[in-house]
């Protein structure tokens, strides 16, 4: 990382650059100021806008004490045009505090849970939507009488599930982000996690939505009063444009004044509104890294090869994984099986690769341990015991405590994992705050932990955004957060194969420091199998959804058992030419190499885990 920090423009800033923004902000000050002026006129002299004047009706605009004229009782046209401001303004805040104060929640609920809840919202807001709104406006006005706060209040109720399916929608892309997954396996708690990662995703298109319904908010109660069906004893722009109306013949401005402040207040919402739901999208999409996609993937999976049935896991086992089946929806009402059987174990202290072709089934079952896998996945059958105890066989709230408490994760993508939108020393030190640690403790141990990932500047790095540091800086970020709650578990997800060749050899250093030094278990899951020979006390070899075999890393290079892990090694290029077939004499070779590198990197481990 080169650039010092810099300071992220503020959205509001970015905002007021924009002209057509500018114009709306000061069309929204005469609207403003208008109110201000009505309150005013409310507390000075309540009868003001009533006050008429028999002696100077239909008064032209210009004559004095009448700036804007006055009607045809005399009336102070500008005085009424104030005083319409207020009602009119208040309307609308009711209309729109009650759709958003309905629909945001209710699409945060639904699009971040699922299941019943959204089923049931989903068929509420599909009821309310195909309701005519004016029909059922005209009928509630009908049977609960004129008052403007009961059919601003149903107009909110209408709008309401417009603001949820767009929030619900919203919710459901960030949902699949891996950052989300990573604050869930941090230990956050879901509200947490909605209110510092998922609103701040929501918020620029809600923002716009706002803007648009509080024009219609204003639209829909002016055109109420302008047909007659407005409360008589309040004052609005609606019933000074139905005055207006009437008045046509005589005084055709009385009708002017209030469209242009209705026109100008509309106009203002619509463009704040997209000027500032632009400043905030850029603001985000400026940091924001491509996820990964994980939807539906479409690539077949291979046919089982058959093979030595993995040994089954042992009792003593730290974490073991026995005939595990995890299924998705094929689409046509039936289950497709991504991992079809899965037997691997774990020992205390240990390292264990995971390797396998692409599709294969290790992520699918590293997040099946994690207790991370998509709502859609089902564990069809099998067990995940840790520490003996099932964690299938416990109630989702307690299996969620065990797996946070003792398992950590880091992912494959380590950009893809942090939020663009908080610091560096944001990210690290929410998850100790939310177990309770005080704000000073918790940014010295964050620091504590840069400093022990190689992080030569913590400080620096603690005030970065991700955006403002390097792949290799940023999986030691993510390890530096995995490890801050001393996990005895570690799942690596590829953690090297974003990186570099140097920068992943200091991180597989950092890696084999870590366990040394905290003890914990390594679950590497990978392709490289340079990494394994590297880091790995034993290895299990995932194809077609299975493990078909699990052997202690030597043996493995060695003298492979199966006939997909002799592919595997033929399949690993050399240096000067890619091997026909597996080479039993160039693997044994390259396996002396990684060995040696292994014991001099850390002697006091002995080959194949002291631990097993
Ligand atoms: N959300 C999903 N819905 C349906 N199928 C999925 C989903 N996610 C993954 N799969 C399928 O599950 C299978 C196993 O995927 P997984 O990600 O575990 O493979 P992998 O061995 O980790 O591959 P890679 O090394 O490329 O990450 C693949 O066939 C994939 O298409």
């Amino acid at each position: 990382m080169s650039a010092a920090p810099a300071r992220r423009a503020s959205p509001l800033r970015a905002a007021v650059r924009n002209p057509l923004t500018v114009a709306g902000l000061v069309l929204l000050a005469v609207t403003l100021t208008a109110l201000a002026a009505a309150f005013v006129i409310g507390w000075v002299d309540p009868s003001g806008p009533a006050k008429a004047n028999l002696h100077g009706l239909n008064a032209p605009p210009g004559t004095p004490g009448h700036l804007l004229g006055t009607d045809n009782g005399g009336r102070d046209v500008l005085i009424r045009l104030v005083a319409a401001t207020k009602a009119t303004m208040l309307g609308a805040a009711v209309a729109l505090t009650v759709a958003v104060a309905l629909g945001v929640p209710a699409g945060l609920v639904a699009g971040y849970r699922g299941g019943w809840a959204e089923t049931a919202l989903e068929w509420l807001a599909g009821l309310a939507m195909s309701l005519p709104s004016l029909m059922v406006l005209m009928a509630i006005i009908a049977g609960l009488g004129t008052s403007m706060w009961i059919s601003m209040t149903a107009l909110g109720c209408m709008m309401a599930p417009a603001v949820f399916r767009l929030v619900r929608a919203q919710v459901h892309a960030v949902r699949r982000e891996l950052y989300i997954d990573a604050a869930k396996v941090a230990g956050l708690g879901d509200a947490r996690i909605i209110a510092r990662h998922v609103l701040r995703v929501v918020r620029a298109p809600v923002v716009l939505m706002v803007g648009v319904m509080s024009g219609v908010a204003v639209t829909v109660q002016t055109g109420l009063d302008f047909i007659g069906l407005g409360d008589p004893s309040t004052i609005t722009w609606g019933r000074m444009l139905s005055e207006g109306f009437e008045a046509l013949d005589t005084n055709r401005l009385l009708f002017v004044w209030p469209g242009l402040a209705m026109v100008s207040t509309v106009m203002s919402f619509l463009l704040l509104g997209n000027g500032v739901r632009d400043a905030l999208q850029r603001a985000d999409t400026a940091t924001r890294p491509r996820g990964r996609d994980r939807s539906p993937a479409s690539r077949p999976v291979p046919p089982a090869v058959p093979g030595p049935r993995p040994k089954p896991p042992r009792p003593d086992e730290l974490l073991s994984v026995c005939d595990l089946v995890v299924g998705y929806p094929d689409g046509s009402g039936g289950l497709v099986e991504v991992v079809r059987g899965a037997t691997l174990g774990l020992n205390a202290e240990s390292t264990l690769g995971l390797v396998g072709e692409s599709g294969s089934g290790k992520t699918q079952t590293a997040f099946a341990l994690l207790d991370l896998l998509p709502r859609q996945a089902t564990i069809l059958s099998g067990e995940i015991r840790l520490d003996g105890v099932d964690l299938l066989s416990l109630p989702p709230a307690e299996r969620e405590r065990t797996v946070r408490r003792t398992i950590a994760y880091v992912p494959q993508e380590p950009m893809s994992n942090l939020d663009p939108a908080f610091t560096i020393g944001h990210q690290l030190t929410e998850p100790l705050r939310a177990r309770g640690v005080g704000r000073a403790e918790a940014r010295a141990r964050a620091r504590g932990l840069l400093a022990r990932m190689g992080i030569s500047d913590p400080d620096r790095v603690m005030r970065s955004y991700p955006h403002q540091i390097s792949g290799g800086m940023a999986q030691r970020v993510l390890i530096a957060g995995a490890v801050a709650t001393e996990p005895r578990i570690l799942v690596a997800d590829e953690p090297t194969t974003a990186l570099d060749v140097t920068v992943q050899s200091e991180i597989l250093d950092l890696l084999r420091g870590l366990q040394a030094e905290m003890r914990m278990a390594i679950l590497l899951v990978t392709h490289d199998l340079g990494v394994v020979a590297d880091l790995c006390d034993d290895v299990a070899v995932m194809r077609a959804g299975r493990v078909v075999e699990t052997a202690p890393v030597d043996v493995f290079f060695r003298a492979p058992g199966h006939e997909h892990s002799r592919a595997l090694l033929a399949a690993v290029p050399d240096e000067g030419h890619v091997r026909p077939d597996y080479d039993a004499e160039a693997a044994s070779a390259a396996w002396d190499l990684a060995y040696a590198r292994k014991t001099s990197a850390s002697p006091d481990r002995s080959l194949g885990g002291a631990g097993r």
